[in-house]
Formats: C-alpha cells, structure tokens, sequence
C-alpha cells in the first residue's frame, strides 16, 4: 500500500508540480508534537478520511493550533482573524461535534475531491464562522467537560443498581449486561389464565411485530394460527381486544379483515377503529405535515451512505430502516440520525423515537400510550371498567403503553386492585412487570387464554 501511495504522489507531482511548487508533499514518519503543531498552524485546511475510527482528536487539535496561543507571533495570520476548514469523513467519533466540518463519505472519491475544493475556495469570512463555532465547542468541552459528563452518565445508569438484579444476555457482539428490577418476572401462564377465568370485564392490547409477529418472519401476514386465536378472544363477550401497531391501516386492516370484532390502533394511534364495522377515526391533532420535507432529505443522506437501509411513508409519519444494513455501522448511523432529525426538526409538531432497526419521525402527542388511555377512559365513563388487563409488546414504542397503565391506576381509571398484567417481549429493563422470552411465548400464552374463553355471539368491541 504504501508503494502505492508513493506511486500516486509522484504521478500528481508530475502531472500538476511546477519548478519550486510540489503539490504532493508526502511525510511517511512518526512527528514530533511541535511538527505536528507546526503543521496545523499553516494547513489552511485538514482532511480526515478515515473510513473506520474511534474518537479521532485531529480535527480538535488542528483547530486549537489554528487558534494559537493570544499574543504570540508565530505566523503571519496570528494577528488577523481566526480560520480554519474541516473535511471530515462522517465514520469518525468527533464528526457530528464538528458542525462547520464539511463531511464527506470517503468512500466518495469524487465527493472528497469537491469537498476539499469548496472548503479551501470557501469566503474568507465563512471560514472565519465556522472556524469560531469549532473552537468555542473544542474549549468548552475540555478534559474537566467530558470527566464530568462520564460520571454524570455513570451515575444516572447505575442509580438503583443496588436493587436490581444483573443479567448478561446475548452472545457475542450482542452480548450485554443489564440490571433488571427485582420484581421482574417471567409471566406465568397458570397465573394469568386463572386471573382471566375470574374477571368479567377485560381489555387485551397486543403488539403486532415482535409479540404475534416474529420479527424475523419475511411475510408478516399473521398466521392462520394467530388469526384464530384473536377471533376467539373477540368472540368473548367480556373481552375487549385491541391490535396496537407502528404499522399502517391499510395493512393491518387488510390482514385482520377475518376478525371483524377486533379493535385496532395503526400508525401508533394516528387512526383508530373498534371493530372492522366502524370507520377509522383520525386521533392526529394536526394536518401540518410540512415537516416531511424536512425530515425526508435527511433520510435520504443517511439512505445514500447506508448501504442495505430504507425510507418507508406512512400516511402520518416516515420511518427510516436499517434492518438489512451492516448492524454496528447501520446502529451507529440511527443514533446519529435521531440527534440529526432531533435538531433540525426542534420546532416541528412531531416526535422523533427509534425502534427495531428503525427511526421514526410521527406527529406530536401520537403513541400508543394515548391510545391505551382512551380505551381505559372509554370503557370506564361507558361504566365497563375493565378488571382484567393485559398489555404485551416487545419495543420502546410498547413502553408508552405499560406507562400509561400506571398513569391509568393512579388517575383512577383503572384499578390498582384488578389483574393487570404488562408485559414485555425478552428479558430486558422494561417498565412492564412481565416478560416473556419470545413470540412462541406469547403464543403458547393466548393459546391459553383462548382456551378459557367462552366464545358467544356479542356486538364486538364499542368505545
Ligand atoms: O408497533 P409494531 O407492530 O411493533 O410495528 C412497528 C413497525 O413495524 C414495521 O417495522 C418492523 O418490520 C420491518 C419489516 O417489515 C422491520 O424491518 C423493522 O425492523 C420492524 O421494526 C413497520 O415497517 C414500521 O412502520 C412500524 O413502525
């Protein structure tokens, strides 16, 4: 490789070099920290292609030498003002701190070349701007900045850690260790069928991908088994069963249509219907969708460099995937995704979340909290409240349903003496008090719930 680099460097020194001029000047050796410094001083411009990194400091150093040190006349440019120009490449740590940088996947040939260009024929006083904005960040957040954040970080994690339990869970790069509370524990089927058989008025609020679905499943039409299940659950007069999924209506309604008592919740909420005979009611609070535009070409710059991810449309929101994309580098892009659409969407009636392999942009005040409080709240003012509830599902969009149980208990719509049962989908920190490991679980669970149902003719769901 470096024969090769010192093949290339000759070829652009003697295509474009000129008597006194090389434009190649190639330093194939460890520098000392004052060359280094001296080198950022004069570079009008610092390129970082890596295409794999850590937290590379380079960026942070070449602005602080750009900076120099106040009162000190060690380069013609000390005393004017202040500049400086990044090219970034956007796999290393430091580049979205660095939002002057100019960034650049360097896979990119081309793309690298036009950046370099426009960053050293950029004004002078844009250079200047941006060069302020670096330096104000990189002395700020100083060694002092970041010990504090670490420990603040620490300390907010392991609150509570003393009363929890810890687990290790997954194999391999997906292992990890978490604390879960100790009243956490694996649902028991007898339990909760007992609980049922007692009851008389119940509410069922199931997840669809990840709880009935499994998320490996290439065709996510629910199974003949599913189906029937859910159709006994309906046909119990007592029962009161909700779908409540980030999926859209046309799906869900297309794949439910044989369960015609089924209530369900799609797009989180967004619409709403209580059974396949009444019409979708529109929960959304705005018709304001002017934010797409915003959110989508975002979206689409992450889709660009994320080979194997996805944009979706959904009638009320816009999910970005990265299933199919390489899983460190397709996780770490999300994150930086969500903060991206975070900062450019902060005045925007929406709320960004992520979820399995997904980013999610929806309207404000849409989630499937708010669609579990107004099942609550209808069936209580409607004089049926329920004494039996189960809420299952496996991801965070799933926690706002187990919040707005205890929301629910302590407002008094439900009550806290009744069977409640919430539960997640794997054994992780959950607000749920119940887990169950799998799909199959949850299964072989409303398989028996079904069994003690007494399915007899009834109106179906009503609000
Ligand atoms: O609320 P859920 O029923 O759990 O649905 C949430 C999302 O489901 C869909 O995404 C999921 O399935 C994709 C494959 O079809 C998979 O690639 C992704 O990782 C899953 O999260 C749906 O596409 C989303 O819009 C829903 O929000």
């Amino acid at each position: 490789m470096q024969a090769e680099i010192q093949e290339s460097c000759r070829r652009i020194n003697e295509n474009f070099g000129q008597p006194g001029y090389e434009p190649v000047v190639f330093i194939d050796r460890p520098l000392s920290l004052s060359e280094k410094a001296a080198y950022f001083t004069i570079a009008e411009c610092v390129v970082v292609a890596a295409v794999r990194d850590g937290m590379n400091l380079t960026p942070y150093e070449y602005i602080v030498c750009r900076q120099g040190v106040s009162g000190s006349e060690c380069s013609a440019e000390s005393s004017g003002p202040k500049k400086s120009m990044l090219v970034v490449s956007e796999f290393i740590g430091c580049s979205p701190s660095l939002s002057g940088a100019i960034r650049v996947n360097p896979w990119n040939i081309e793309a690298t070349a036009e950046a370099m260009n426009e960053a050293i024929s950029m004004a002078d006083s844009e250079k200047q701007l941006r060069h302020e904005k670096h330096y104000r960040y990189v002395s700020t957040h100083d060694v002092a900045y970041w010990s504090r954040s670490f420990y603040q970080d620490m300390e907010r994690t392991c609150k509570d850690h003393f009363r929890r339990r810890c687990w290790g869970i997954g194999l391999s790069f997906g292992f990890r260790v978490v604390a879960l509370d100790p009243n956490f524990k694996k649902l028991n089927i007898d339990h909760i069928e007992s609980a049922y058989i007692k009851s008389k008025k119940r509410t069922i609020l199931l997840d669809y991908d990840g709880t009935v679905m499994p998320q490996t499943s290439i065709n996510k039409t629910p199974s003949s088994r599913v189906i029937s299940i859910i159709n006994t659950l309906c046909s119990d007069v007592k029962n009161t069963v909700f779908v409540v999924s980030g999926r859209g209506r046309d799906s869900l309604g297309k794949w439910f249509a044989p369960c015609k008592k089924l209530g369900i919740a799609a797009e989180h909420g967004y619409f709403m219907r209580w059974s396949a005979g009444d019409d979708w009611e529109n929960c959304g609070q705005s018709s304001d969708f002017g934010w797409i535009q915003i959110a989508e070409p975002v979206m689409k710059l992450y889709t660009e460099a994320t080979d194997g991810s996805s944009i979706e449309t959904k009638e009320s929101a816009v999910v970005w995937h990265h299933r199919d994309a390489d899983p460190g580098f397709g996780a770490a892009q999300a994150k930086e995704m969500l903060d991206h659409l975070e900062s450019v969407l902060a005045n925007e009636p929406v709320a960004v979340k992520s979820g399995q392999f997904i980013v999610e942009v929806k309207p404000q005040g849409i989630s499937k909290g708010s669609v579990a409080e107004k099942i609550f709240t209808s069936m209580a003012e409607s004089g049926r409240q329920a004494d039996f509830v189960l809420c299952i599902g496996d991801d965070r969009s799933d926690e706002d349903m187990f919040e707005s149980i205890d929301n629910a208990i302590a407002s008094g719509i439900l009550n806290s003496s009744k069977s409640v049962f919430a539960c997640t989908v794997g054994q992780k920190p959950s607000k749920a008090k119940y887990y169950l490991d799998d799909t199959a679980d949850v299964i072989n669970m409303l398989e028996a719930l079904e069994e003690a149902s007494d399915p007899s003719p009834s109106p179906g769901n009503s609000p």
